[in-house]
């Protein structure tokens, strides 16, 4: 394509959206002119599902749930008053403790306000808030965030210890839908423990952000902490940022989670077009529908160049991934579908894996985020006339080009600033992208059965350790790993069994003991004494 057709084709595409201050290019596709017309059709239904969707039909069918993120920020458009009245409550309660948090109306148990909150959660009950967390931090947060979004103690040695005498002044954020996730429930408890050798009441200093009668929600009734703040079923994990998973720990850390909201529904209004030119996340879903063959052939590469949106794609890899990573579509029938994402940041990226974007695989598509305002202040000029945001921007336009010179497809996404106005469009753009998306596959994205497994894989696993543990105690001799599994009657288990007789000898506090040859099947495995 000559430069100026190429102008032209920028020109006619661009999806400029004033109204969030954003604007979606999708030029640098491959899709030829008549591909929008074609799928145009799919579009209207996608639109029509989505209307209904936001009306309250049971889009999660087989879970049998609404799905209602939309209405977080536009509660008028719940479909019943009780839940446009426990919206706008949880948000007063949100803002009224946050006040009382700031003004030091509720302090620590020794009397000094709070400086820090530990959020415990995982997945969609982390991943929103960590990005937003980040996006949106200053220097002056009243409250500074730290998280526990995993079960792995030196993780969790790591956090406790940057905070470190500061526990006394630090909040705790239970955040579980299920109320039931073990990694949280391990993370709780080791916070517990952490309070308790200060002498600290815990409860004192915690809240919890879950499901009504959970099993966070009980305890935290009946040990009587701080808040609880609900989530409800019709809330997705995955799209919970904008209810009190989101809201509450940003509002704590001085984010106007006001404006995040109005973006959100700024963006949502915006979306709700049933124009195709002018709805930005109708287009970037068919541009990924373009890209992938609607089979999900290419991973979107998520390269935003602004540090502060380092966490994005890892948010949107469970946003996309958990809602698209799909066995069977909405009849039945298997077609396994899927976006993978990946990306950190630009420009540094460009000195990891552009080079295989470039010159490698043609798996991919590329989205681009550019953030035209550099920073607040005005800008050393690193060479004459030029500054680093300058260096940044070039660096953006030019990876764009010389991808665009092989072929290699990508969206540029345009932003004026970050600011939490726009972090709530980008948000809801995604969002609304990923459910338009879905109805174009003809998948649910509302559910994730597959997770399931792996969680009843290693609760099995901890059965076996407590089994092992008790056999081995009992046997008081040392014995292989085949013949523990054998003793057992486990002998398809021997595998796992000798995983975990290795991890437990490793922590040599845990009391089992191994005698190492270089055949692991002779490794013999003892009760230490
Ligand atoms: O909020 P929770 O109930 O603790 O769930 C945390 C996460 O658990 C699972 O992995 C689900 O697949 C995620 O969608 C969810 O966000």
């Amino acid at each position: 394509m000559t430069p100026t057709s190429l102008w032209e084709r920028y020109c006619q595409s661009l999806c400029l959206c004033p109204e969030i201050g954003l604007s979606l290019d999708i030029s640098r596709m491959n899709h030829d002119d008549g591909f929008l017309e074609r799928m145009e059709p799919a579009m209207q239904k996608a639109y029509a599902e989505m209307a209904a969707l936001e009306g309250g039909a049971q889009a999660n069918q087989d879970e049998g749930r609404m799905v209602g993120h939309y209405w977080l920020r536009t509660p008028s458009l719940a479909p019943r008053d009780d839940i446009r009245r426990e919206i706008e409550e949880t948000l007063e309660r949100i803002l009224l403790f946050c006040h009382r948090i700031h003004s030091g109306g509720i302090t620590s148990q020794n009397s000094g306000s709070f400086t820090r909150m530990l959020i415990i959660g995982i997945g969609g009950s982390a991943l929103g808030p960590q990005f937003v967390a980040d996006a949106l931090s200053s220097p002056n947060d009243p409250l500074k965030p730290h998280f526990l979004d995993n079960t792995d103690p030196d993780g969790m040695d790591r956090v406790m210890a940057e905070i470190g005498d500061d526990l006394a002044r630090t909040l705790v954020i239970v955040i579980s839908k299920s109320g039931s996730t073990k990694e949280t429930r391990n993370g709780m408890l080791e916070a517990m423990a952490a309070y308790r050798q200060r002498g600290l009441d815990f409860a004192r200093h915690a809240l919890a952000i879950t499901g009504k009668d959970s099993q966070l929600d009980r305890l935290a009734r009946d040990q009587g902490w701080l808040e609880r703040f609900p989530m409800w079923d019709w809330v997705g994990g995955r799209t919970s940022v904008t209810s009190a998973v989101g809201l509450l720990p940003a509002a704590l850390q001085g984010i106007d989670i006001s404006a995040l909201l109005q973006g959100a529904a700024a963006c949502d209004a915006l979306t709700r077009r049933t124009e195709t030119s002018s709805n930005p996340a109708a287009l970037m879903a068919l541009m990924w529908h373009y890209a992938g063959n609607g089979r999900g052939e290419r991973d979107l590469v998520m390269l935003p160049y602004r540090d502060r949106l380092l966490l994005f794609s890892r948010y949107l890899q469970q946003l996309l991934m958990e809602s698209l990573g799909k066995e069977l579509d909405r009849e039945g029938r298997i077609v396994n579908q899927g976006i993978a994402v990946y990306g950190n940041k630009g420009s540094t990226d460009q000195h990891a894996y552009v080079q295989q974007l470039r010159d490698g695989l043609d798996n991919f598509f590329v989205t681009f985020i550019q953030v035209l305002r550099d920073r607040d202040a005005s800008s050393l000029e690193v060479e004459e006339g030029v500054t680093s945001g300058d260096f940044l921007f070039g660096f953006l336009q030019g990876t764009r080009t010389a991808l665009h010179d092989k072929g290699r497809q990508s969206l540029t996404i345009s932003v004026e600033r970050i600011d939490p106005f726009t972090i709530g469009a980008l948000i809801a753009l995604f969002e609304r992208c990923v459910g338009l998306y879905a109805s174009l596959i003809n998948i649910n994205a509302y559910h994730q059965p597959g997770v399931e497994a792996g969680k009843k894989a290693a609760g099995a696993v901890i059965e076996l350790q407590r089994e092992l543990r008790d056999y081995l105690t009992a046997q008081g001799r040392a014995m292989t790993a085949g013949e523990i599994a054998a003793g057992l009657g486990r002998s398809e288990r021997t595998e796992e069994i000798f995983a975990i007789l290795r991890h437990l000898a490793a922590n040599p506090e845990r009391g089992v003991v191994v005698e190492r040859t270089s055949a692991v099947e002779e490794w013999r495995f003892s009760m230490g004494t």
